[in-house]
């Protein structure tokens, strides 16, 4: 099997990008690390502090920040970061090439019932005539990213990974400690009977998903002529991984339930990253309304409505919008 590094030269990838990318997995790799060993790491359970976005912080959210955040700011090929669990952006290497985005930990609520959780980050282009501090540096469409991928902490370690060559996956050999590549051509099929959202949210939807997801439930006798299954992790990087190897349509879409937060998932920790590998691997990904790769961003916290997988189930999901 073939080791990543080789793997990337081969997809024209650059020396100073490799290592990069190959620091962000060695962060990963610790974080596995103690994942794996739960309770017994003392990493389980929550801190006393919220985020900026007012969510209360895991210790595992604190630990994985704080490891890739050190680990890719001494690289020293990266200008700044921009992380979910920080208040703000921060500078690295006023030279550098890179600006990297990241979920350290994606699937928090999983941490304490030994559920899978993951990393998710994305790298784009740094400006050389913008100060490294400019949070503004980081308001580049998903369009823009030069690489995306993630990494899942399930039963074996998991890394999906594209630089616009298509999306592989690799296993974390433990032995080894490499990430060995375990898929070449990840290809997301385009039809599907397998739909991920989360049901408690139904009376809150807009009327378009509310007739979407009706017609879903109907089942064979209904307008679809077919039965769906469902399946929900909690964990984003989870349901999208089950997308990419089998299919299925993954849906967070916009709700009344808090008149503050429209939405739930970030654009550039989650949904600009997962876009670029579920477009590279033939899936489609959408907020209803536009591409969410196409997005002008505003904020670097900033939250969109996200349906993405199986083309043919998204493209008829995008129809229920339209009226
Ligand atoms: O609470 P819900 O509605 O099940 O939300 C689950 C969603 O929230 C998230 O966990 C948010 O991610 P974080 O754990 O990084 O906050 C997504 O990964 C997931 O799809
Ligand atoms: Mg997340
Ligand atoms: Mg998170």
């Amino acid at each position: 099997m073939r080791r990543l590094a080789p793997v990337l030269r081969q997809d024209g990838v650059d020396t100073d990008l490799i290592s990069l990318i190959k620091t962000i997995l060695a962060a990963c790799k610790e974080i596995s690390f103690r994942v794996g060993q739960g309770e017994l790491a003392g990493v389980l359970g929550s801190t006393l502090d919220e985020n900026i976005q007012g969510e209360t912080q895991k210790k595992l959210d604190v630990l994985a920040n704080e490891l890739l955040k050190d680990m890719i700011l001494e690289t020293g090929v990266v200008k700044a970061i921009s992380s979910e669990e920080e208040d703000y952006t921060v500078a690295g290497n006023p030279e550098g090439r890179y600006l990297v985005t990241f979920d350290p930990l994606d699937g928090s609520s999983n941490t304490d019932i030994n559920s899978l959780i993951g990393t998710i980050f994305s790298i784009l282009p740094a400006r050389a005539d913008v100060d490294a501090a400019d949070a503004a540096q980081f308001l580049q469409p998903g369009t823009a990213q030069i690489a995306a991928g993630y990494v899942l902490y399930g039963p074996s370690t998991m890394l999906a990974l594209t630089t616009g060559k298509g999306t592989k996956l690799y296993t974390l050999d433990k032995t080894y400690g490499g990430f060995l590549l375990t898929q070449e051509e990840v290809a997301v099929p385009g039809v599907t009977a397998e739909f991920a959202i989360n049901m408690s949210n139904q009376r809150h939807w807009q009327p378009g998903m509310q007739a979407y997801v009706a017609d879903l439930l109907e089942g064979k006798p209904g307008p679809r002529g077919k039965n769906f299954n469902m399946r929900w992790i909690a964990a984003m990087v989870g349901d999208v991984h089950r997308v990419l190897c089998r299919g299925g349509i993954f849906m967070y879409p916009s709700d009344t339930k808090d008149p503050n937060k429209p939405n739930k998932l970030r654009l550039m920790y989650e949904a600009n990253p997962m876009s670029f590998l579920v477009e590279q691997a033939g899936g489609l990904s959408s907020t209803g309304y536009q591409r969410i790769m196409e997005i002008e961003p505003t904020d670097i916290h900033q939250r969109v409505a996200v349906i993405l997988g199986s083309k043919h189930e998204v493209e008829t999901c995008l129809k229920y919008h339209q009226s």
